[in-house]
């Protein structure tokens, strides 16, 4: 049994979303935005090192392997970090319309136990835009690309601006990444279009 709250259904004026031009081609690696971003920074010893991919039109997969820094209980994955596995999927579809946008909301049905060692495909796409508005929705998926559905997700992303991040980092991280001196990787940590 799932629902979709009215938060996440988009107005009657909602528009298709459009892939940009310049979005990376079907199935390129998205690559990590931020070293130390939880969902796929390298530099984040625990983190979930989730590798995307472009897909066709405004479509993402993504790839996860569930390990033991990643339990709730014991062998399973915990529900959280199952939500920020969908949450960094769907934040990627970013790279496919090349706006910055963050989760404002995000709704999550937990369908079946996710054991340790497990790896979680992923695919998401944006359903609809209005505006700032954002509409997406996200599948994890058990023993291959087409098993079955193990969680879900459907979520809103507002678009802001790049100062939505400059304004309220904490001062030491943005300072950093300001200062990166490889200068696609400075764009990137604020997901600017590099
Ligand atoms: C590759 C990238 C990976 C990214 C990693 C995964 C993504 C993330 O985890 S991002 C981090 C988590 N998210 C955040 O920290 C966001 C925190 N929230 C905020 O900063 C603000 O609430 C923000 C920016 C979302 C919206 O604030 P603001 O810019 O003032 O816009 P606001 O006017 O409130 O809302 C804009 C519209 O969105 C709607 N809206 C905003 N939040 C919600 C919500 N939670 N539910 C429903 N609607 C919402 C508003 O109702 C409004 O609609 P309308 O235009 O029809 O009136």
């Amino acid at each position: 049994m799932s629902g979709t709250s009215a938060a996440l259904t988009p107005p009657a004026d909602a528009i298709r979303p459009a892939r940009h031009p310049d979005a990376p081609a079907p199935g390129e690696l998205i690559g990590a935005h931020y070293e130390h971003c939880f969902g796929c920074g390298g530099g984040q010893a625990h983190g979930l090192h989730l590798e995307a991919r472009a897909g066709e039109g405004v479509a993402i997969t993504a790839e996860f392997t569930v390990r033991e820094a990643h339990q709730g209980a014991p062998g399973l994955a915990h529900g959280g970090v199952l939500a920020t596995a969908l949450d960094e999927t769907l934040g990627s579809l970013n790279w496919l319309l090349r706006v910055i946008a963050v989760t404002g909301r995000l709704e999550t049905d937990f369908r079946r136990p996710v054991p340790v060692g497990t790896v979680l495909f992923l695919e998401a796409e944006v359903t609809a835009v209005a505006g700032r508005k954002i509409y997406s929705t996200a599948t994890g998926r058990i023993g291959g690309p087409e098993g079955p559905v193990a969680v879900r997700a459907e979520a809103l992303f507002i678009e802001v601006k790049v100062d939505h991040f400059i304004e309220n980092g904490r001062p030491e991280e943005i300072r950093a990444a300001m200062n990166d001196p490889d200068q696609i990787r400075r764009a990137r940590a604020f997901e600017v279009n590099p």
